[in-house]
């Protein structure tokens, strides 16, 4: 907001209310970081369970962690999440609701970063320069607001370079250069132990247990082959895991035609369309399912749905 303005709207709101403090009045125009801004844990709750289909350990432990780190007057490090999972089940699309529910103008807000490996760090030979660029835009941006928040997309096409260049910011230490880092909030996306969950899902389903059923420790020992020892996963040999660094580990299932269904409808309320239950069958129907024999996943999961519903 273009400041003029912003400090004309005031002057007008001021006259008649006379009593609202200069900044709270300024933040109703432009976008303030308010560090003690409380986190409405019903909201969030209602959010993940509503919108986020299908992934029942990804809500609980998401809710959990943000919950207990935004209750904590003194954290002691920043809270970082790493969440992994097949293509298209949800995981850009979470950050996107804790975004939302951490800063009101989620993605858009000022206070709220999204790194894509491919797109921002494309040059195996720059990292030197990619490695000065990030330090110093995450250290402007936590001085300019305690609680941002950084989500890295595609962490597993991540070098490993760079993601010591952010160790020393996820870290325990009081301040570094002055800064404190301990509110901010660092979400790490990738596909790495993907197939090892898939697999996981499917021993459930071949056993005839319900998708709900499925425990974090039934998944922890394979995401700790396929993440922790995997060179390909981007945290490999990165420091974050031998130093504890990563506090959660949230994996997230591969998504059934049940829940692409679900996809569908959702989409066409929120282009303020009534739900034609055809067009839902027609979208889910177009998907490809894995694996060939029982075909029970959709191999990429939610992703193309908006797309498809172009057609109809
Ligand atoms: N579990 C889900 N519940 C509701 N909607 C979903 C879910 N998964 C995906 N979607 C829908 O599909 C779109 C694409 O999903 P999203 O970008 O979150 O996938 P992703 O897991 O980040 O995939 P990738 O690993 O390929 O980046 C979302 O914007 C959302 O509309």
């Amino acid at each position: 907001l273009e400041p003029v303005s912003v400090g004309l709207a005031i002057g007008v709101v001021s006259a008649f209310t006379g009593y609202l403090s200069y900044e709270d009045l300024y933040c109703r125009f432009a976008e303030c970081c308010v560090a003690e801004r409380r986190l409405n844990a019903s909201a969030l709750k209602q959010d993940l369970e509503e919108k986020l289909f299908g992934q029942h350990l990804a809500t609980e432990v998401i809710l959990k962690a943000l919950v207990g780190f935004k209750s904590n007057k003194n954290p002691k490090k920043p809270l970082t999440l790493s969440l992994h999972g097949w293509a298209g089940t949800g995981k850009n699309y979470v950050s996107q609701i804790i975004a939302e529910n951490l800063h009101p103008r989620g993605l858009k807000s000022n206070f709220v970063h999204l790194y894509v490996s491919t797109l921002h760090f494309p040059h195996e030979q720059k990292i030197k320069l990619y490695q000065d660029q990030l330090q110093k835009w995450i250290r402007g941006n936590v001085s300019a607001c305690a609680s941002s928040v950084f989500i890295f997309d595609e962490m597993d096409k991540l070098h490993p370079g760079i993601i010591d260049a952010i160790k020393p910011f996820l870290d325990y230490y009081e301040q570094v250069d002055g800064v404190s880092y301990r509110k901010a909030i660092f979400i790490f996306l990738s596909n790495a132990g993907g197939d090892l969950i898939t697999r996981t899902a499917l021993d459930f389903w071949r056993a005839g247990r319900k998708r709900e059923e499925i425990q974090l420790k039934d998944l922890e020992p394979v995401l700790s082959l396929g993440v922790f020892n995997n060179k390909h996963s981007g945290l490999w040999h990165s420091g974050l895991i031998d130093r504890n660094l990563v506090d959660y580990f949230i994996p997230f299932l591969p998504l059934e035609y049940r829940h692409v269904q679900m996809c569908v409808r959702a989409e066409l309320q929120a282009r303020g369309v009534t739900v034609d239950e055809d067009v839902v069958t027609k979208v889910a129907q177009e998907m490809t399912f894995f694996p060939k024999d029982e075909m029970i996943y959709s191999d990429k999961g939610c992703k193309t749905v908006q797309s498809r519903l172009d057609f109809y």
